[in-house]
């Protein structure tokens, strides 16, 4: 094998670990990081003593929730490894990471439930153009045979599911796999390299066919080889070996290899492929298109926090080289000075004095650069090589701390956490008052609560956002106000009719007036206008009134006693007379709602609409998302809070949903009653 590297150096490079939700990514990374040395020991998940889940937060919940870069050395090359989290929740960590990374492992398990969340995994690989193995986890566990798994996992790829790897079986347990390219097998030992074996006789035929199975996929790019299959001409196998790597980083196949990370099955030999096939930074950066001049570019792809070091930009060096002290320009005009440069292993950095093309290295104290820029010695800077769209947040809640003194503090740690997390928004609601965080889930803000509490030590408590109700009018009525003082010396005098009328939904607010003969004179009828808006900020059932006209018809005043603040009084007298007979209604929020789901789930996602007061109005197949649907519906703004929760729970983790505000609703009965009680809040 030591033939087909060629003695190529190909540098460093840089490997995404992504999969659904608890497929064996940090287990995997776990075993690599032992198999090639960096560790002495792979730990067990259930420890809490991985690599990769270091953080206080993934410790508490057992699983990863934000990237974690792990630098190795293998067979003299080093390699980066990117453990992404797999709940949907923090999927947005794996965008910048994939965005300039070489290659993704995508750690899938033998398990259908999980395919919806491959599907989202795969199509994310797609649309960026990451080239990327499979990695067929816990074949351990596996009770179907691994080329049927392979059918039912097919259709969420693009581009044909290559097998290299068959597992040998004993007694109905996996002892072992065959390698399809190399034709030799591979006998498991537990957190051990494999032994190399010969292929039992009784194997022979199931490896042949398999590997012809895989030779017939690389020869759909490659003539020569089809050649030989049809003239049953055995092909050489550096052929072989040259068409796998060249498939892999054409983006043309996805090669399956499998394992058990748990016990370190397969780790070595998907180290091998690693080294042997993934593209290397060059071919990264023609994906990127951008060529190897002599300025260095660098794209961020995570922004953390350290309470020695300060602020990292974990960064991948595309080309040329950083060293400490070097000027980057973060844009055309701001420039930032790299101190520090480190080697990461999880949690611990170790001090660099360069780092060059390839490597994927933290450089300290990037004040202004974010997760998602592409940073140049280059001056003026250049254009960024990705855009980084975090997707709409589907969950939220208002934080306040409990203790008032710390409301700067907390501000300014959730700026920095949001500086970590761009998917993470956070925005003051001026109705309400309240400080909104928003995000992915229920346990994308918990660990954000969690990172407050632990790390910045302040006490908050959390709880669903207000809903933004509003009240209108039913009927019209004309009321006189009258506000006359006299208290010694300056009286006060205004007198106003007005009459207050319903407008149709979405109106908003109008004023007129009807005056002739000046009975109010002109400078107060904008008085009564002002006295008017005002009085609409809580009408009588405690919420901003909307849809109503106002018209001033009639009124007196005093040449002496009359100012704009007496009208303003005579104004809110008459609505506040008035409005009870106008019968008042609640009206909620509704919004368009528009929920994406696997298709064997839609009947019961239309079925929740209708408990959560929502009214169907279709549903279709997704464009461009084969086996997925799309239901639209609309559904009030209170019944949304944790909409999310229910959809993923139906789906596995694969629905999600969308919605913008469509229209004001009237709100009647108990549930009028509750939000007037509570002013619209959360108990
Ligand atoms: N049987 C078996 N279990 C495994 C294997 N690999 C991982 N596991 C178990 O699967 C569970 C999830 O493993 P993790 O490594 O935490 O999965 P993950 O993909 O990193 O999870 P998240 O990043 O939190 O989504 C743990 O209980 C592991 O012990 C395997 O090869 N075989």
């Amino acid at each position: 094998m030591g033939s087909r590297a060629g003695g190529r150096r190909t540098g460093p490079k840089c490997i995404a670990i992504v999969g659904p939700f608890a497929s064996g990514k940090t287990t995997l990374l776990e075993a690599l990081l032992a198999r090639s040395g960096a560790i002495s020991k792979q730990h067990p998940v259930a420890s809490g003593n991985t690599v990769s889940d270091h953080s206080a937060e993934a410790k508490a919940h057992a699983m990863s929730v934000e990237a974690v870069f792990a630098t190795t050395q293998f067979m003299g090359e080093a390699i980066t490894f990117v453990d992404c989290p797999g709940s949907v929740e923090f999927a947005f960590e794996a965008e910048p990471i994939l965005a300039a990374c070489d290659l993704a492992v995508v750690v899938a398990e033998p398990d259908e439930k999980k395919i919806p969340a491959l599907q989202l995994i795969m199509r994310k690989l797609d649309d960026l153009g990451v080239p990327r193995i499979l990695f067929l986890n816990k074949i351990d566990k596996a009770a179907a045979g691994v080329r049927d798994t392979l059918k039912l996992l097919q259709p969420v790829s693009r581009t044909p599911l290559l097998l290299r790897q068959i597992p040998l079986r004993k007694d109905g347990v996996v002892v072992g796999s065959i390698d399809l390219a190399l034709e030799r097998a591979y006998i498991y030992r537990e957190y051990a390299e494999s032994e190399i074996a010969d292929i039992p006789s009784d194997d022979k035929a199931r490896e042949l066919e398999a590997r012809f199975a895989m030779l017939e996929t690389l020869a759909d790019h490659d003539d020569q080889l089809m050649e030989q299959l049809l003239e049953e001409i055995e092909p050489p196998k550096d052929e072989i070996f040259d068409d796998l790597a060249a498939d892999l980083r054409d983006g043309a196949v996805t090669p399956v290899l499998i394992g058990s990370a748990e016990k370190g099955n397969g780790a070595l030999r998907l180290l091998k492929a690693i080294r042997h096939d993934a593209p290397d930074i060059e071919a990264t950066r023609k994906r990127l298109g951008i060529s190897d001049g002599s300025a260095a570019v660098v794209q961020v792809m995570k922004t953390i926090h350290t309470s020695h070091a300060g602020k990292l930009s974990v960064s991948r060096i595309l080309s040329g080289q950083v060293a400490d002290g070097t000027e980057l320009w973060l844009n055309a005009t701001d420039t930032s000075k790299v101190s520090g440069i480190y080697r990461l292993l999880g949690k611990d950095q170790s001090k660099q004095s360069g780092a060059g093309a390839g490597d994927t290295v933290a450089l300290g104290k990037l004040e202004h650069a974010a997760t998602g820029q592409t940073l140049t010695t280059a001056k003026g800077g250049i254009k960024p090589l990705v855009k980084l769209e975090p997707p709409k947040p589907v969950y939220a809640f208002a934080l306040r701390p409990k203790e008032r003194k710390d409301e700067v503090k907390m501000s300014a740690a959730i700026q920095r956490l949001a500086e970590e997390d761009p998917s993470l928004t956070l925005h003051h609601n001026q109705d309400s008052a309240e400080t909104v965080l928003s995000g992915h889930g229920e346990m994308h803000l918990r660990v954000v609560r969690e990172r407050l509490e632990g790390r910045n030590q302040i006490a908050v408590e959390g709880h669903a956002p207000a809903v933004p109700y509003r009240e209108t009018i039913r009927k019209s009525v004309q009321q006189r106000g009258r506000h006359k003082k006299q208290s010694g010396g300056h009286g006060q005098f205004g007198d106003v009719v007005i009459e207050i009328k319903p407008l149709p939904r979405g109106s908003g607010f109008e004023f007129t007036d009807t005056i002739t003969g000046g009975v109010v004179p002109k400078q107060y009828i904008q008085s009564v206008e002002a006295g008017a808006r005002d009085f609409l900020k809580t009408g009588p059932l405690g919420f901003p009134v909307v849809d109503i006209a106002i018209n001033l018809s009639d009124g007196s005043f005093h040449s002496v006693d009359s100012s704009d603040m007496a009208f303003q009084m005579a104004a809110k007298i008459a609505m506040k007379e008035g409005m009870p007979s106008c019968s008042p209604v609640l009206l909620e929020p509704v919004m368009k709602v528009e929920i994406f789901t696997p298709s064997d789930a839609t009947a019961r996602i239309i079925a929740l609409v209708p408990q959560r007061r929502g009214q169907i109005l279709g549903y279709d197949a997704r464009t461009d998302w084969p086996g997925w649907d799309v239901v639209e519906a609309t559904m009030p703004q209170s019944e949304i809070g944790d909409l999310i929760i229910e959809l993923r729970s139906a789906t596995a983790g694969a629905a999600t949903y969308r919605a913008e505000f469509d229209h004001m609703a009237e709100l009647t009965g108990r549930l009028a009653d509750e939000a007037m009680q509570s002013g619209g809040k959360a108990a």
